[in-house]
C-alpha cells in the first residue's frame, strides 16, 4: 500500500490545478487519469474545437465580404485542418507530465475506484491518502432510445477524418449549435433536433432568438420541440426518427451526433464503498467542495454538484479552492458571482450573470437596455447582420446580467464580467474612454 497526503482522480483542468498546487506546497501527491493527461478541454473540448472554429471564422468573414471587396472561393480542407489540430493537441499530455514532474506529483495512468473511505485502487496499485479528490469530469449522456448507441459523440466528431455530406445532431445545446455552425462552414448540410422550445435554454431567450434566425439563414434545419426517439443504421447512413406534439418525422442522414447533454463521469468508482453520496449532477459537496458524507473527499469541476457551471474556468477556480482547503483547512469558498460563458457559433453568443427571467424570479427591481445593433458601425464594417445585446442592471446601476450576440462577443463579455467583479456601475463604464474602432467601444452605448 502506497501512502499519500493527497490523491487526485482525473487530470483535467480541475484535477491538474489541485495536484500541482498541493505538491508545490510539499504535500505528497499522486494523480491518475484513465485517458492521456490533459482532460476534456485541452484534448477533446474547448481547445481542439476553437482551432476548427478559427478556420470557420475565415470562411464566415470571407462569405460576408463577398462582392464587396473579397472575391474568389475559399474552402476548408478538413484533413489539413485536422492534421494541424492533432499536432497542437498531441503535445498536451507530455506538457502536463512535465508540469507534474516539476511540481513533484507522482503519476499514475489508469482508472481509479474506491476500496474504502481512504483507499483507492488503480490497476494493481492500492493507494491510501489523507485526502482524495474526485475531478473526473463528465461524459456524454447515454441515449436511452432504440439505436442510442449508434450516434457518435463530441470526441468522435472532433476526430472525424472526413466530414460527411449530411450530419444530424440530437440536442440543441452548446455542442450541437457550435458543431453545426462549424460543419456548415466546412461544407456539410446539417439538421438539429432539439426537444426544447429554444436551443441553449439557459441563455437569454431574446438573444438566442437572433441566433436561431442566423442559424436558419445558414441553411441549418433547426427542428425545435422535436424529440429524437430512434436511430437506425441504413445502408451507408442512418435513419433518425423524431416526434413532436404534431406527429413524427423520419430523415436519412450520413452521420448522427449525440449532443444531448453530459453527465458526471462517476461510473465504476465504487463510491458506496467509500461512503460518498452523489446524485445526477455529481458528488454532493458543501460550500468548501468537500463531500457531505466523507470528510476526506473533495470534488471539483464537472464531477462536483456545486453551484458552478460546467465550464473550464469554473473547474480551474474550484480546483484552486479545493487545493487551498486541503492545504490550509476549509477556508476558501468558490465565488460564483460572475461566470461568463460563450457559445462559439458564428456569430458568437455570450453571457454573464442573470437573464431577465432570473432577475424577475429573484424578485429584483431591475432595468433592461436591449436592442439590435446590426446598424452600428462595428457590424456594418464587416457586413454582419447579427449583432444584439441585452443588459440588465439593478436600481442602483450595478449590472446583473449582460447578454450579447455578435462579432467577438466572447471578448466583450469578459469586460462585463470584470464590471460585475469590480462592482463598477453602469455610469462608470458608460463614461469610460475606449480605444476606437474596437468592439468594446460599443459598450458605452449598450448600457
Ligand atoms: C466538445 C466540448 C467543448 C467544450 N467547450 C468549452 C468551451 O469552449 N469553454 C468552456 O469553458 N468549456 C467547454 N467545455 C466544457 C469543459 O471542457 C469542461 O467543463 C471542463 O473540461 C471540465 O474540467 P474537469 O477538470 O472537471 O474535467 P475533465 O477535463 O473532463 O477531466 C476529467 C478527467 O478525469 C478522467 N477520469 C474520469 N474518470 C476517471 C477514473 N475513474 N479514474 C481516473 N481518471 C478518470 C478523464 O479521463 C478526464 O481526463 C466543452 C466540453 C466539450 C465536451
Ligand atoms: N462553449 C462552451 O462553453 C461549451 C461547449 C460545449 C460543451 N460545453 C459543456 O458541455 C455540456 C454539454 O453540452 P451539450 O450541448 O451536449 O448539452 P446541453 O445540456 O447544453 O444541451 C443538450 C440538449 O439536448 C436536448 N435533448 C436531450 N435528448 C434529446 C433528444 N432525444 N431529442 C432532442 N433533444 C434532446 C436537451 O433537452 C438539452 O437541452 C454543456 O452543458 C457545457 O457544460 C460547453
Amino acid at each position: 500500500m502506497k501512502k499519500y497526503d493527497v490523491i487526485v482522480i482525473g487530470s483535467g483542468m480541475g484535477g491538474m490545478t489541485i495536484a500541482n498546487k498541493c505538491a508545490k506546497k510539499g504535500l505528497k501527491t499522486a494523480v491518475t487519469d484513465s485517458r492521456p493527461y490533459g482532460g476534456t478541454c485541452a484534448l477533446r473540448g474547448c481547445d481542439p474545437k476553437k482551432i476548427l472554429v478559427g478556420a470557420a471564422e475565415i470562411i464566415d468573414r470571407a462569405n460576408k465580404m463577398k462582392g464587396i471587396g473579397i472575391q474568389g472561393h475559399i474552402s476548408i480542407n478538413w484533413q489539413d485542418l485536422m492534421a494541424y489540430k492533432n499536432e497542437l493537441v498531441s503535445k498536451m499530455p507530455k506538457n502536463v507530465e512535465k508540469g507534474y514532474e516539476k511540481s513533484g506529483v507522482e503519476m499514475y495512468h489508469g482508472t481509479a475506484s474506491f476500496e474504502s473511505e481512504n483507499t483507492v485502487r488503480i490497476g494493481d496499485d492500492l493507494l491510501e491518502a489523507d485526502k482524495i479528490v474526485i475531478a473526473t469530469g463528465a461524459r456524454p449522456v447515454v441515449l436511452d432510445i432504440p439505436g442510442g448507441n449508434l450516434p457518435i459523440d463530441s470526441t468522435d466528431f472532433l476526430n472525424l477524418g472526413k466530414l460527411p455530406e449530411h450530419i444530424t445532431f440530437i440536442g440543441g445545446g452548446y455542442i450541437a449549435m457550435e458543431f453545426a455552425h462549424l460543419a456548415v462552414r466546412a461544407g456539410s448540410k446539417v439538421t438539429i433536433f432539439h426537444r426544447g422550445k429554444m436551443p441553449l435554454e439557459s441563455f437569454e431567450s431574446d438573444i438566442v432568438k437572433h441566433l436561431v434566425k442566423a442559424t436558419e439563414e445558414l441553411g441549418i434545419e433547426l427542428h425545435l420541440e422535436w424529440d429524437v426517439v430512434a436511430v437506425e443504421k441504413k445502408d451507408s447512413g442512418y435513419t433518425v426518427k423524431a416526434e413532436s406534439k404534431g406527429g413524427e418525422k423520419t430523415i436519412q442522414t450520413n452521420l448522427v451526433v449525440n449532443a444531448a447533454g453530459r453527465v458526471p463521469e462517476l461510473d465504476g468508482m465504487n463510491l458506496e464503498k467509500a461512503n460518498i453520496s452523489y446524485g445526477k449532477k455529481g458528488i454532493d459537496v458543501n460550500e468548501y467542495l468537500q463531500s457531505l458524507t466523507n470528510e476526506r473527499v473533495y470534488a471539483a469541476g464537472d464531477a462536483a454538484d456545486s453551484k458552478g457551471l460546467n465550464l473550464t474556468p469554473v473547474a480551474v477556480m474550484e480546483g484552486h479552492a479545493v487545493a487551498t482547503n486541503i492545504i490550509r483547512g476549509n477556508s476558501k469558498k468558490p465565488d460564483y458571482t460572475e461566470m461568463p460563458s460563450s457559445v462559439f457559433t458564428l456569430p458568437t453568443l455570450a453571457a454573464v450573470g442573470m437573464t431577465e427571467a432570473q432577475a424577475k424570479k429573484a424578485g429584483l427591481e431591475y432595468q433592461v437596455k436591449a436592442s439590435s445593433a446590426s446598424s452600428w458601425y462595428n457590424a456594418k464594417r464587416i457586413n454582419e447582420s447579427t449583432y444584439a445585446y441585452k443588459i440588465i442592471s439593478d436600481k442602483e446601476g450595478y449590472i446583473l446580467g449582460a447578454h450579447i450576440i455578435g462579432p467577438h462577443a466572447e471578448e466583450m463579455i469578459n469586460l462585463f464580467a470584470m464590471t460585475i467583479k469590480a462592482k463598477l456601475k453602469v455610469s462608470d463604464i458608460r463614461d469610460m474612454v475606449y480605444s476606437y474602432p474596437s468592439m468594446a467601444s460599443d459598450i458605452g452605448s449598450m448600457v
